[in-house]
């Protein structure tokens, strides 16, 4: 165990920005001891200072090349030793976060991004010279951005982006991104290009604090395999560029920054709730609350995370100085594992690898995909080849070997968490003695042997070869669902530019454009909030959900056919379901597809389980009650529907009418409905009793409420002016505004 790395690096005083404004510092714990320590004055009582204390603190005049030498170039062995390296650049807006990790086009300017690169193909290069070519390292990339709590690919280009971003899932304790794209990449030309290309694709704008203002947290990972006879080892370093948290206050942002700015605001501070829970010893960490969380996972990954915190050094920043020293300086306390990833081997041949159809059930996953880090197919193949292909090596690095090779053969012991078997070492490493074997070790090392021998065309590793170019389930899957969001982005960019309007709602009064517009939104939000359901649900009920959430989808973009089938997809995994079933029969006979089939006849992955918990368990009468919500909501959207969701449900059960909020967002609270006043008064009157007496706010909730409008500062910029710009604070989110908004409606 070790704790998370935090470092500060203060920035220097921009162009305009004054000596005599500076107020925060280096210090050290004694003299003769490096910097360690920040101060900053009370912003009440300017004589007393406050201190935090760090691993390392930077002053201003520190050097690109000075901070990563001293902080990054260090861990790289550990990446090369199968360890997961994340840095992340902490700090409110305007503080030299993405000139620390990106940094400036000149040698010298160059951030901690484009030097790591540089250091992993250096060390590439050498590892070939040290083991002449008996080992291969493959370099792979993918980078992308969380935008407004989505994720976005920015390999691929913008207009391929669909609506809802790339959904996350939970594989193996990992959040993994359904469908995202990496490239491999050979050297640091190839690295330069890709990166300032896709940087292009990132979200950025001026604000008021800063001219090119990130408005998007971004991530490069950065994937490492080295690949020796039929040993692979996979290691990720994570560069990861928050955006910043800003006072609105000082930005004067417009519409569309205060949303970017809600969200960018809402993860870091949900991040900073994962800080608080972790250093408390909290079971429940809030990482699900926001997809930046969730995907940093703090002290959830193993290996070693470092947290640079980037400050301002002027009185301008005093107060988002203050609250981000806070939580970096509470950071440092969170323990991590530095664990290294497993050796993997390559696989024997699957009998059922391809796409086999659809019938075929998903194989369980081998050893191989129970790794920490998994190398996918693809690239393991791409690996793999160049390793057994010397004639070819089209970047072939070799070993870089920190101890003498005679510590090597401890690295054949299968990982001690392994819980399946590995294939039968003997019969690809036939050198290896049964004690050695037995040993359990993470510190996997090639051996000896496999360092100095060329590589071998092995009878089994020709019989490998077919798995080498195959493609893993979870590969296809992501493909396919890639493929589907693409399909229905495009469908639905077509609809809208080509379609005319159905003739009902053309011959319609205007009132029902206006209306159609309400019921767009409020499928959309219902989509959202299905969206976010199936983030947070367990891996099958999820896959079904997903087919929900498509098939609503095709609906809405009146592919009747795809709906159809999406429903069908569905249906496999809620057998049974009523609705369903009769959705499903009513899409057929509309579709003319009536086959006298009662019933769609469908084989479900959860009939065990289902037989299982309708034995008593409670869990799945909780999961049909949940299922039938989001079922019943999608027909015919114009009709009142009972409230949605299980909790409203369960609290006004005698209600019949769904309640629709009005959107007051564009409006403003002046042209707000009475309700929405209403509750707007209760949340700016900041008074902690009067929130608690809203539906659905518990003691916490309303606290956390009223400590994020304390921060906001009092005055016109510290109001919420609207419902969405309630739903999108900390700890909000569209259901609680909902509930509370449904309580004052039920009161009247
Ligand atoms: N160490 C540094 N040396 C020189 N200039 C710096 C340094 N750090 C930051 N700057 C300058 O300060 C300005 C703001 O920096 P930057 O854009 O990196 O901030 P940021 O924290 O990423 O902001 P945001 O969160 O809005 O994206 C830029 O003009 C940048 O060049």
């Amino acid at each position: 165990m070790s704790t998370i790395r935090t470092i500060a690096r203060i920035r220097p005083l921009l162009e305009k920005e004054l000596d005599k404004d500076v107020i925060v510092r280096a210090d050290r714990v004694e003299d003769g001891k490096p910097l360690t320590i920040v101060k900053i004055p009370s912003p009440k009582n300017g004589a007393e200072e406050f201190s935090f204390a760090f691993n390392s603190v930077y002053e201003q005049a520190t050097s690109q090349e000075d901070l990563f030498t001293a902080e990054v170039a260090p861990h790289m062995k550990a990446l090369f030793q199968g360890l997961d390296v994340t840095i992340f650049a902490y700090g409110v807006t305007g503080t030299g976060k993405t000139h620390t990790m990106r940094g400036g086009l000149r040698l010298a300017e160059r951030g901690v991004i484009p030097r790591l690169l540089s250091n992993v193909f250096r060390r590439g290069k050498k590892m070939i010279k040290d083991t002449n070519g008996a080992t291969v390292v493959a370099v792979a990339l993918s980078y992308y951005e969380i935008y407004n709590d989505k994720v976005y690919d920015l390999l691929e280009s913008p207009e391929k982006r669909t609506p809802a971003g790339l959904p996350l899932r939970e594989k193996d304790g990992k959040t993994m991104i359904v469908g995202l794209s990496e490239r491999s990449c050979d050297d640091l030309k190839d690295f330069e290009k890709l990166y300032i290309e896709s940087n292009n694709n990132r979200v950025t704008a001026a604000t008021k604090l800063n001219a090119h203002s990130s408005r998007s947290h971004a991530i490069l990972r950065v994937k490492v395999t080295q690949t020796t006879g039929d040993m692979v080892r996979e290691s990720t370093a994570s560069a990861i560029d928050l955006a910043g948290s800003e006072d609105n206050r000082r930005t004067d942002n417009g519409k569309e920054r205060l949303v970017e700015s809600a969200a960018i605001n809402k993860s870091l501070f949900v991040l900073s709730q994962c800080v608080d829970a972790i250093t408390r010893g909290d079971k429940r960490i809030p990482y699900r609350e926001s997809k930046m969380t969730r995907i940093l996972s703090l002290g959830q990954n193993n290996g070693i995370t470092i947290m640079i915190l980037n400050l301002a050094p002027i009185r301008s920043y005093h107060l988002d100085t203050l609250s981000s020293l806070n939580v970096s300086s509470r950071a440092k306390r969170i323990e991590v594992r530095e664990i290294e990833n497993e050796i993997v081997y390559k696989q024997a041949p699957r009998t059922n690898s391809g796409f086999g159809g659809s019938n075929i059930p998903r194989q369980p996953l081998r050893p191989l995909n129970n790794a920490h880090n998994v190398h996918t197919g693809a690239l393991a193949a791409k690996a793999a080849e160049k390793a057994e292909k010397p004639d070819k090596p089209a970047k072939a690095f070799s070993v870089y070997t920190d101890k003498k090779p005679a510590v090597a053969t401890r690295l054949i012991a299968p990982a001690a968490n392994t819980s399946l078997p590995r294939q039968p070492l003997q019969s690809t490493r036939p050198s290896e003695t049964t004690e050695s074997l037995l040993r359990p070790s993470k510190l996997a090392r090639p051996t000896a042997q496999s360092l100095l021998r060329p590589p071998q065309p092995t009878a089994s590793s020709q019989q490998q070869q077919p798995q080498q170019i195959s493609i893993t389930p979870d590969q296809i899957e992501a493909m396919v669902e890639k493929k589907v969001a693409e399909i229905l982005a495009s469908r639905a960019a077509e609809a809208a530019s080509a379609a005319p309007p159905p003739p009902q709602l053309a011959a319609a009064e205007p009132t029902t454009t206006a209306t159609q517009s309400e019921i767009s939104d409020e499928v959309k939000r219902r989509l959202e909030a299905l969206e976010r359901r199936i983030d947070n649900e367990p891996d099958g009920r999820s896959e079904g959900l997903r087919f929900l959430l498509q098939a609503r989808q095709a609906k809405e973009h009146g592919d009747d056919e795809a709906a159809l089938a999406f429903y069908e997809k569905a249906l496999a995994y809620f057998p049974g379901q009523a609705k369903l079933m009769a959705k499903i029969e009513r899409l057929r006979v509309k579709l003319g597809k009536t086959d006298g089939q009662a019933e769609p006849k469908l084989k479900s992955p959860r009939k065990e389980r289902k037989s299982r918990d309708d034995g008593g368990g409670n869990e799945d009468g909780d999961y049909q009650e949940g299922t039938e919500a989001d079922i019943d909501d999608d027909d015919d959207q114009a009709d009142e529907k009972p409230a949605r969701g299980r909790a409203g449900r369960k609290r006004s059960p005698g209600r019949k009418t769904k309640v629709f909020m009005d959107e007051d967002a564009s409006d403003g609270a002046a042209c707000a409905s009475p309700h929405t006043k209403k509750l707007l008064g209760v949340v700016n009157s900041r008074d902690l009793a009067l929130i608690r007496g809203l539906h659905g706010f518990g003691a916490k909730k309303a606290q956390d409420l009223v400590d994020h409008l304390t921060l906001r500062g009092e005055g016109e910029s510290g109001r919420i002016e609207s419902l969405a710009q309630l739903r999108m604070l900390p700890g909000m989110g569209g259901r609680t505004v909902e509930r509370a908004y449904e309580g004052l409606v039920g009161e009247v």
